[in-house]
């Protein structure tokens, strides 16, 4: 059914009585002295959970989106005590943690502890000390590939889990562990619905901190490599005879009628985390703004997150302006595209088609508000790849030195397409978003090498070459491709 955006059904979100086991208030009890300029002495003053004080973190509803059962959340810093410190010194509190491994700043999370959540306590916090990923300059793509000199590939992927859902993760589990200190019982497990990456790093953060983890997965749609990593950390694997959108219906039914905990990204303590990526992009970049930043959608949780992250660094003064995002969308799960090309006039749900890029086969994106206000403020767009498209992209790279998941392959082949179009200058600093490690998803890569997907030409297909155990046919072999040989 066709939902004029402005009238469209609130989304159902954490219930009322999880709000209020939720309820993250912690109002500051002291003014920070702004002439002293150090928080870290000051924090340390006041006992453990260092600067927890001096700052507060609460859920308020998103925008104007309410409902009288709870619609999306987000969490609402006090920017009025935040700002009592300059931007000079976020960026160097901020810059003095990185390679520490003083607990819990070595995290690329918590090393921003203070806009993230700040009154947890650090031995509430369960970390394996995510993010820090690597920027790099995909300088010989970016020229070969795209004629750009400027383009950029963060590396959310490197993690421990292997995707950017870790830093998210960090944040709702350490949440949970404190509630469940405070109300034994409150909570008695954390559950998702996934298209294999959450599920990834639920189970695993749960598994650290000894919590009992429940995965709802739509049978046989998420790869091998995803699917091992929830057993293998000991958690509940529903496996459904569903797709990711029936999944996550049936995860909101029972988290609202039971004592589990939801992790899906509409729990706005997971974008809290995630969010940090976009700030260590601007740190990487001594606090320089890049003109682009491509992020692959699904539930478009991560877009938001981004966009907060600029944002906050903008409204605290550590940098001037916000870069205009692009959300790169499977052609074959593309709600967001198909409301931005209709000028976001009307928002329809679909029943996303297979796609290679299965982490975000996912036809009704619980944040989809969130993803639109993201896109409008931060002068964004939303850009589309098919399957070749995407396939071919990520191959393309991977012969530079990557090693692509699909989803980055959305990315890069958006990327391609807006060069192509003239929308990106070959001067103008991009960033790609590569959200999980392409060993997640080695199937689709060894189908794509083996020439074996129908009707595609696979155009960097890099095929073994099968040699008999001869020097002769090794000689054969290596002239065919080395002539000079
Ligand atoms: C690898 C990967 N990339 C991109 C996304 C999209 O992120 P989001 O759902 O926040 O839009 C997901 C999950 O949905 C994912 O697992
Ligand atoms: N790609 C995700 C889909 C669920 O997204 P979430 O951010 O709302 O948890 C996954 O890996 O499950």
């Amino acid at each position: 059914m066709q939902q004029p955006l402005t009238q469209q059904r609130l989304r159902a979100g954490v219930p009322a009585s999880r709000l209020r086991q939720q309820r993250l208030v912690v109002r500051a009890t002291a003014t920070a002295d702004p002439t002293r300029q150090d928080i870290r002495r000051e924090a340390l003053a006041r006992g453990p959970a260092a600067g927890s004080e001096l700052f507060n973190a609460k859920f308020v509803p998103f925008k104007d989106y309410r409902s009288s059962d709870g619609g999306l959340l987000d969490v609402y810093h006090d920017m009025k005590e935040l700002s009592k410190f300059g931007p000079d010194y976020w960026k160097s509190l901020f810059d003095s943690r990185i390679g520490t491994t003083t607990w819990p700043y070595g995290s690329g999370v918590w090393s921003k502890k203070e806009w993230v959540l700040p009154e947890l306590g650090d031995a509430d916090i369960v970390s394996m000390f995510e993010g820090n990923s690597n920027l790099f300059w995909a300088e010989r793509f970016g020229r070969e590939a795209l004629g750009m000199s400027d383009l950029w590939v963060k590396q959310c992927g490197n993690s421990h889990t292997g995707s950017f859902k870790d830093l998210g993760m960090t944040v709702l589990v350490s949440q949970v562990n404190r509630i469940r200190k405070l109300k034994p019982g409150a909570i008695s497990a954390v559950g998702c619905a996934s298209t294999g990456d959450t599920s990834a790093a639920l189970s695993a953060y749960c598994a650290a901190a000894g919590i009992p983890s429940i995965v709802f997965l739509p049978a046989d749609k998420i790869s091998l490599a995803q699917l091992v990593q929830p057993i293998a950390n000991g958690a509940l694997v529903l496996s459904i005879d569903t797709d990711f959108d029936g999944c996550m219906r049936l995860i909101k039914e029972v988290t609202a009628e039971t004592p589990i905990y939801l992790a899906n990204s509409m729990n706005s303590l997971r974008l809290e985390g995630q969010k940090t990526a976009a700030i260590e992009i601007l740190q990487q970049f001594d606090w320089q703004v890049p003109d682009w930043v491509i992020i692959p959608g699904g539930n478009l949780g991560n877009i938001y997150a981004f966009y907060k992250g600029f944002k906050m660094c903008k409204d605290l003064g550590l940098v001037d302006r916000i870069p205009r995002l692009v959300c790169a969308q499977a052609a074959n799960a593309n709600p967001l595209y198909s409301a931005f090309k209709k000028g976001w006039e009307h928002y329809e749900p679909i029943s996303a088609k297979t796609t290679f890029a299965s982490a975000i086969q996912i036809g009704d994106p619980v944040s989809i508000d969130r993803a639109i206000l993201a896109l409008n403020d931060a002068n964004g767009i939303v850009e589309e790849a098919t399957e070749e498209e995407l396939m071919d992209a990520a191959a393309r790279a991977d012969r530079t030195g990557m090693f692509n998941c699909p989803h980055t392959g959305v990315a890069l082949a958006a990327l391609t397409k807006l060069r192509e179009k003239g929308v990106i200058a070959p001067s103008d600093r991009t960033v790609v978003v590569s959200t999980a490690h392409g060993l997640k998803f080695t199937q689709s890569k060894v189908a794509y090498h083996s020439k074996e997907i129908a009707g595609m030409a696979c155009s960097y297909a890099n095929p073994p070459v099968a040699v008999k155990n001869d020097i002769g046919s090794v000689m054969d072999a290596l002239r065919s491709k080395f002539p000079a040989i």
